[in-house]
C-alpha cells in the first residue's frame, strides 16, 4: 500500500536534515561509507492500516542492530525465556555496543544484555535450524511475515563487507564460546550474523514492524498474532533500556517510546497501541545513533506528546 506523503511530516524532516551536516556516516563496515549524509526519510503506519512518509522514502538501506530486537523475538519463540536469559542477561550496559569490556569484568560471563553485539550473536547463535542456511531461511521467512512484503532480502554487498571485517565480532564469539555461551562454528555464525544485519528494507517496511510491536505482536493487516504478546512486551522492554545503545536513558528522557537504532541510520520507533515509526538518516551521532533521525523523533515526540512514560 502506498503511503500518503504529509506536508507537516516533511516540515519536520526537513528541519531534522539540518543536523544531517554534524554527524558522519559509519565505514567500519566499508560498504556502509557509500550511503548519502544528507539523506533521511520517516513513516508512520498506523494500527489501523493507514500510513504517512516524507523525505527520500524511495532509499532502502538495511537492518544492522535493528535485526536484533527481531532475532531475540525470534529465539523466544523457539526455546522460552529461560533458557534464552541463561546464556544472555536483561541489564543495561554503559558501554557502546561492540564493547568487549564487561564480558571479562562482570562477575557472570554472560553478555549483559541482547541488543549488544556480544548478546546479539550469542542469541543468533540460538536461532533454531539445521545448517546457517536454514537459520538464514527462518529469519528471513519471519521479516517478511513481519513486514507483510515477500521481497525482502539480503543485500549481499553490505553482509561481504562486514563479513571481512568483523574482527571484533570474532573476538567476541571466541571470547564467549571459551565460557560456554555459543557453540558451534565461529565463521559460521559471523556469516549468519552478516547476512542477519544486512536484511534490507525502506522506512515503510520498518514502520510497519513497529506496527506489529504497537498492537503486542498481531499484525496490522493480517490480524494474525505473529510474536506472542509477552515476548513483543519483552522486546519493547529492551528497547527502552538498550535500545539506543549507551544513549538510551537520555531518549527514554527526551523522547519517551521504545526504539532500537542501527549503524546503517535506521531507527525503528513504537508508539504502543497508535503506530510504528521507521527512520531512515545515515549521518550518525557520536554513539551510533541516527543524528538526524533522534532530532525527528524529538521533534515528533514533542508535537504529538507521545512520550509514554
Ligand atoms: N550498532 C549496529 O548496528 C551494529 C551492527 C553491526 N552489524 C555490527 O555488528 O557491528
Amino acid at each position: 500500500m502506498p503511503c500518503q506523503t504529509s506536508e507537516e511530516l516533511a516540515e519536520l524532516v526537513s528541519i531534522a536534515r539540518e543536523v544531517t551536516k554534524e554527524g558522519k556516516i559509519a565505514d567500519y563496515i566499508p560498504a556502509l561509507g557509500e550511503a548519502n549524509q544528507g539523506d533521511l526519510s520517516v513513516a508512520i503506519y498506523h494500527i489501523e492500516n493507514t500510513c504517512m512518509s516524507a523525505g527520500d522514502i524511495e532509499k532502502s538501506f538495511t537492518l544492522q542492530s535493528i535485526s536484533k530486537v527481531l532475532t531475540l523475538a525470534l529465539v523466544l519463540m523457539d526455546h522460552g525465556e529461560s533458557y534464552v536469559f541463561d546464556k544472555v542477561g536483561m541489564e543495561p550496559t554503559g558501554d557502546p555496543f561492540n564493547s568487549i569490556v564487561k564480558l571479562e569484568t562482570h562477575e557472570n560471563q554472560r553478555p549483559l544484555n541482547p541488543m549488544i553485539n556480544a548478546g546479539a550473536l550469542a542469541v543468533t547463535n540460538m536461532i533454531k535450524g539445521s545448517d546457517k542456511e536454514e537459520k538464514l531461511s527462518r529469519f528471513l521467512a519471519f521479516t517478511k511475515e513481519l513486514t507483510f512484503n515477500e521481497n525482502i532480502k539480503v543485500c549481499s554487498e553490505i553482509a561481504s563487507s562486514e563479513f571481512e571485517n568483523a574482527w571484533l565480532n570474532r573476538s567476541l564469539c571466541y571470547f564467549m564460546k571459551k565460557d560456554g555461551i555459543i557453540d558451534g562454528d565461529v565463521e559460521d555464525l559471523i556469516d549468519l550474523y552478516s547476512k542477519q544485519c544486512a536484511v534490507q528494507m525502506h522506512s515503510l517496511d520498518l514502520a510497519k514492524i513497529g506496527a506489529v510491536f504497537a498492537l503486542d505482536g498481531k499484525h496490522p493487516q493480517t490480524e494474525k498474532q505473529i510474536i506472542p504478546k509477552d515476548i513483543a512486551r519483552i522486546c519493547k522492554t529492551f528497547m527502552v533500556t538498550c535500545g539506543m545503545y549507551n544513549a538510551s536513558g537520555e531518549f527514554a528522557i527526551k523522547v519517551g517510546i521504545p526504539a532500537k537504532s542501527g549503524v546503517s541510520g535506521g531507527i525503528m520507533g513504537i508508539v504502543p497501541y497508535h503506530f510504528g515509526i521507521g527512520i531512515f538518516g545515515p549521518s550518525l551521532d557520536k554513539k551510533g545513533n541516527s543524528i538526524a533521525g533522534i532530532k525527528l523523533l524529538h521533534l515528533l515526540s514533542e508535537k504529538y506528546e507521545l512520550n509514554i512514560f
